[in-house]
């Protein structure tokens, strides 16, 4: 399948890996320059579970995108704050037949991949996989993952499996899910706990998971997505959904990962996706008269670290 990733960041990295290596015909297009002309030059290095290995995939500076051939799968793997430009950018690779799947964190990016791209052809999902960009052209992969997408459009449901087999055939342990609503919600309360307390405390997700006052705040945090989530008909088992998120604090899985908002903010000292995350929550929580003191709190330290840091 001719798949192009745009967004070829860590993850985007590591899903533009597995499936060059699982046999697909895969392009990176990315707007950091340095990282562009790095692969170009050298190649996307990978410390793949511990062994160093380099690919040598095409990559385009998204700035540079012409009327190209046109692609039978895109998947979105920008910050969300760089999804519209992207999108904007990458049209001329679009037409009537390209499918886009959209595997950001946050909540509502479906809204806008509307903009650019007829509902039928849009398939949205989330990940539990994990990545580190170490420097321009070097990622860090470790640990194992999975993936849930679901078709945004009735009728399209065999399509959205047939993606999910593309994927689950490149080892990225990808599967259709039947209210990937749900889905979503449930890792927006991974990333609306750990994200943004690892960030604040200094700490990768372990390291989170062993002081005192973890759980309870974890559970707050739920709680408050829940609330919100119940006026969109989402209704989480918060106890399950808890469990889940506390699965991340395992040093033997993916418990030593400092999350995505960690390593924008403390290690490239870049503005984070906090807006798309608890301050999504806090948003809906007025539109619903839902009160969120948690996510209100956090999204207002985060951006009050921003401001500290002179994140850009
Ligand atoms: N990393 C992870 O483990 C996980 C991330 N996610 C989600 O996946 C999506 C993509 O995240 P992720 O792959 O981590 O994003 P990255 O930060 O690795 O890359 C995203 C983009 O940010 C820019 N960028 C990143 N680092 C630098 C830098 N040091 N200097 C200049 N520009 C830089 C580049 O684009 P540009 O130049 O155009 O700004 C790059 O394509 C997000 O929604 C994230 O929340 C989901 C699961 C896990
Ligand atoms: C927390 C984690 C690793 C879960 O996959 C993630 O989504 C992130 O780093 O942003």
């Amino acid at each position: 399948m001719k798949i192009t990733i745009a967004g070829a960041g860590a993850m985007g990295s590591r899903f533009g890996l597995m499936l060059h290596q699982g046999g697909n015909d895969v392009t990176l297009v990315d707007g950091w320059a340095d990282h562009v002309n790095a692969i170009k030059e050298n190649g996307l290095q990978a410390n793949f579970n511990g062994e160093d290995i380099v690919a040598h995939l095409p990559i385009e500076l998204q700035s540079n995108i012409s009327s190209q051939e046109k692609t039978d799968l895109i998947v979105l793997f920008t910050k969300a704050m760089q999804l519209d430009k992207m999108l904007q950018d990458i049209k001329p690779l679009i037409d009537k037949r390209t499918k886009v799947l959209c595997l950001l964190n946050g909540i509502g990016h479906e809204d806008i991949v509307e903009k650019y791209v007829p509902v039928e052809n849009i398939f949205i999902g989330n990940t539990i996989w994990t990545a580190g960009l170490e420097a321009p052209g070097r990622v860090k992969l470790f640990g194992d993952g999975s993936v849930e997408l679901q078709n945004l459009a009735m009728g399209q449901e065999a399509a959205a499996r047939e993606l999910a087999k593309v994927l689950f055939e490149s080892g990225l342990n990808a599967k259709y899910s039947e209210n990937i609503r749900y889905s979503i919600y449930r890792k927006a309360c991974v990333n609306g706990t750990v994200n943004g307390l690892c960030t604040i405390l200094d700490t990768n997700m372990y390291g989170l998971g062993i002081t005192q006052f973890a759980h309870d705040t974890v559970v707050t945090i739920v709680d408050e997505f829940a609330a919100v989530a119940k006026y969109e008909g989402v209704n989480l088992d918060i106890s399950e959904v808890v469990e889940h998120v506390e699965t991340c604090f395992n040093p033997d899985t993916i418990g030593m990962h400092y999350p995505s908002m960690y390593q924008d903010l403390i290690k490239n000292n870049r503005l984070t996706e906090i807006d798309y995350i608890n301050g999504a929550v806090s948003r809906k929580g007025v539109k619903y008269h839902v009160a969120t003191p948690y996510c209100d709190f956090l999204t207002q330290l985060i951006h009050s670290k921003e401001e500290i840091l002179k994140a850009k």
